[in-house]
């Protein structure tokens, strides 16, 4: 799965490496300022803009087709990749503005473990204490700062290693020891997991680590999605999540999932936040991918032979011409939510959803 991509000669050769790179963001130095440098998307498929169009009555592009089905609004496939659907504006924006929220409130919360953990520990409401200007810091050097404080017991094991502490508190000296702010991690958070725990060290499931249930409200959109996709009168039990968080420049690599053992139920992805590139791949790295863009709403599932095709997300969008989330903005722009609207402007975030 992730970090699949071998880096060598051999693989930096392979179609689906090569579409990697031509889309990947580079930059260009003018006059001391970077610019990404500029990219072709004339061969990536627009599914929104399909969408339009078949609405308005016009035909369907050269491999495209809509899947009959008794879904309440298009879901298209495509002719050459059996098993992958598309879902334009499968979410309403209000449902979009949800599922941003439970993402960076509740979804990292443990016991659903993130890429902090393996450093920090389990690290609860890390949105909040961004939101707040707190500072995570080394529970030694926290100690040595403020060494009358009265819940720090460092003999009781079950203490967490790094506590939060306000960033302007004058007891505590900045240079004593390792520290680092809430925004920071919040912005270096790249997935987190829900229901059975997958374990990236084993890559696996690991079903005797502690988990909740995936919530029922994102069980019955995963089910409703998954309809389209699902074998003659079967239901989707989604049993695991995978939270990925992208911002500017950060891309994922190409890979299989093929850790679930029945791949005939689809996995449900769920894009919400900046515009991506997908690229949809064959068997083997090289099949030269499809490349098609994603946008906040829309949903994909692959299943059948599609979960056996590599895929990635070699780029996402986040400058205002390209990642087409001035509807999102709007939702966002009162007090409450600047927290948001902050983080959204520049990241995407993709929920996919499993069943074994
Ligand atoms: O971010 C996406 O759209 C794809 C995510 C994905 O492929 C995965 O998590 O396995
Ligand atoms: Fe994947």
């Amino acid at each position: 799965m992730y970090g699949a991509e071998p880096v060598n000669e051999e693989s930096e050769r392979t179609a689906f490496r090569k579409a990697e790179k031509k889309y990947k963001i580079y930059y260009e130095n003018a006059k001391k300022k970077k610019i990404p440098r500029s990219v072709d998307l004339s061969e990536v498929i627009d599914f929104r803009s399909i969408l339009e169009s078949f609405k308005g009555g016009g035909d369907l592009p050269a491999g495209v087709f809509e899947l009959k089905c008794d879904f309440n609004q298009p879901v298209f496939g495509l002719v050459s990749r059996p098993g992958f659907y598309f879902i334009p504006a499968a979410l309403s924006i209000e449902e979009q503005c949800h599922w941003i929220r439970e993402s960076l409130t509740s979804f990292p919360q443990p016991p659903n473990r993130t890429n902090h953990n393996a450093i920090y520990g389990p690290l609860q409401d890390l949105f909040l204490a961004a939101k707040e200007g707190k500072v995570l810091i080394e529970e030694d050097t926290l100690a040595e700062n403020i060494i009358s404080e009265a819940n720090l017991d460092q003999s009781n094991v079950n203490t967490p290693r790094w506590k939060y502490i306000k960033e302007l508190d004058e007891s505590f000296s900045r240079d004593a020891g390792k520290s680092v702010s809430a925004s920071v991690l919040l912005r270096k958070l790249r997935w987190s997991t829900l229901g059975l725990q997958f374990d990236w060290s084993k890559r696996s499931y690991n079903i005797a680590l502690p988990h909740k249930k995936i919530p029922d409200k994102l069980c019955m959109l995963a089910k409703r999605m998954a309809a389209p996709a699902m074998p003659c009168s079967e239901e989707f039990h989604p049993e695991a999540a995978i939270v990925n968080y992208f911002g500017l420049g950060d891309m994922l690599g190409g890979h299989l999932d093929d850790m679930e053992k029945d791949w005939s139920k689809p996995i449900v992805s769920i894009s919400l936040g900046c515009k991506a590139i997908f690229l949809l791949g064959g068997k083997s790295r090289d099949h030269t991918p499809i490349a098609m863009f994603l946008q906040s709403g829309d949903a994909v599932l692959m299943a059948g032979e599609a979960r056996e095709c590599f895929h990635g997300v070699p780029r996402i969008f986040t400058d205002p011409e390209n990642a087409e989330i001035g509807t999102l903005e709007s939702q966002f722009s009162d007090e409450n939510n600047l927290p948001f609207l902050d983080y959204i402007r520049t990241s995407r975030v993709n929920i996919n959803i499993r069943q074994f």
